[in-house]
């Protein structure tokens, strides 16, 4: 049955394909940059070294601070530099970690942003950012941060490592998996979750068992513009809270933690959420959604317990507190009143027992 919806499509330019890193030049022209400062992380320099050197005098410079969850001084620090280095355009190359930099930047400036995603974060097709300031992370949304341009290139993932590969494909289907009970979810977005699902569940066995292999590299990123589209156009909801507390707070690693928390979070709302279950099972191709999602992060070799990521038992209580204080939008209630069953969730979690329904 098709429900009432409302649906905004967001203005996005995408180059998809192996080999697509080859457009940059055309795709800078495009957004008539002349001085592009080029964005990374430490370990990803060699990346933006060799997008420098496509550039050639287009080329600002390089700003190779970029870090998990935006801390406002990396923040501050890299304003400055694109200040410094008169840049009229930012080119993230990395992870979300560096598209979340591009987006402070342009938080800032308006400077518009081209992404070249390397990971499976999907943070290239959203409006949303997140900046950490004193030990919280805020999050936000703003039309001037979502990228103009996204380059998809699978030949840049092939050296994701598989582990991460992993998590990171689980954390694109936390988006998607959300996206299928959002409070705003819209029929052609639920068609993107289904497909971004299913590609991803195929991408991430092959990818473990060989991370080489370009048809999977290629259908994992094809799952990541289709999750993360769906993240950008619809809300998230408990699993996204979670994540976001314990990634904010506790300082966990953000793929691992999603692919922890999401078979619990989606057991959590499985009674009222039919339909997204239905959807998520099939796209996963197993019986049960929460149970289908627990057993593609184990049997790939994922952590599948937050005592395993380096969440204290003792920090059980704070999390649960601080998930339902200020919760965001969820199908079934998750406020002050369920603060004893978010920290079941949390006990489960954090031993990394089989999710439970209900
Ligand atoms: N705003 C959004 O819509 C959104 C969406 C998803 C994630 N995020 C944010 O993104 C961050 C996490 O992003 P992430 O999970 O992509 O991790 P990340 O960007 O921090 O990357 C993880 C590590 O992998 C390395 N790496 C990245 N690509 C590589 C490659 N191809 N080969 C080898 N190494 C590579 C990076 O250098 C880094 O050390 C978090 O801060 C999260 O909050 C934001
Ligand atoms: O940290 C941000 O930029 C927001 C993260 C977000 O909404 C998606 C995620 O948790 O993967």
């Amino acid at each position: 049955m098709i429900r009432d919806f409302s649906y905004t499509s967001l203005p996005q330019r995408v180059v998809f394909g192996a080999g697509s890193l080859q457009h940059l030049g055309r795709e800078i022209d495009a957004l008539r940059a002349r001085r592009a400062l080029v964005l990374c992380t430490p370990g990803q320099r060699d990346k933006a070294e060799r997008v420098a050197a496509m550039l050639g005098a287009q080329a600002a410079g390089i700003f190779d601070g970029a870090v998990m969850h935006v801390p406002i001084e990396t923040a501050r620090d890299a304003r400055q530099a694109a200040h410094n280095l008169g840049a009229d355009c930012a080119i993230a190359i990395g992870g979300g970690s560096t598209v979340g930099l591009g987006k402070a930047i342009a938080l800032d400036s308006g400077l518009p942003i081209l992404a070249i995603p390397t990971t499976y974060a999907g943070s290239e097709m959203t409006p949303f950012y997140g900046l950490t300031e004193a030990g919280l992370k805020t999050t936000g949304k703003d039309a001037r941060v979502l990228p103009r341009t996204v380059i998809y290139d699978p030949e840049l993932s092939r050296g994701l490592p598989v582990a991460l590969s992993v998590t990171s494909g689980i954390n694109a289907i936390a988006h998607a998996a959300e996206g299928l009970y959002a409070q705003d979810a819209n029929p052609v977005m639920d068609l993107m979750a289904e497909q971004g699902i299913a590609a991803m569940a195929r991408a991430i066995p092959a990818i473990r068992r060989d991370s080489g292999d370009m048809q999977a590299r290629t259908d994992a990123l094809y799952g990541t513009w289709l999750c993360g589209t769906v993240l950008g156009c619809v809300g998230i909801a408990l699993h996204h809270k979670l994540c976001h507390t314990l990634g904010g707070s506790f300082n966990l690693p953000h793929s691992e933690v999603h692919t922890v928390v999401l078979p619990h979070a989606i057991a959590f709302n499985a009674g009222v959420a039919p339909q997204a279950m239905e959807v998520i099972a099939r796209a996963l191709g197993t019986p049960s959604a929460a149970l289908g999602l627990y057993a593609l992060a184990k049997d790939n070799g994922a952590a599948v317990a937050l005592r395993d990521i380096g969440m204290r038992e003792q920090d059980l209580d704070r999390a649960a507190d601080l998930a339902v204080s200020n919760p965001y939008w969820n199908p079934r209630p998750i406020g002050p009143a369920e603060r004893g069953l978010i920290r079941d969730l949390l006990q489960r979690a954090w031993g990394g027992v089989p999710p439970v329904e209900g």
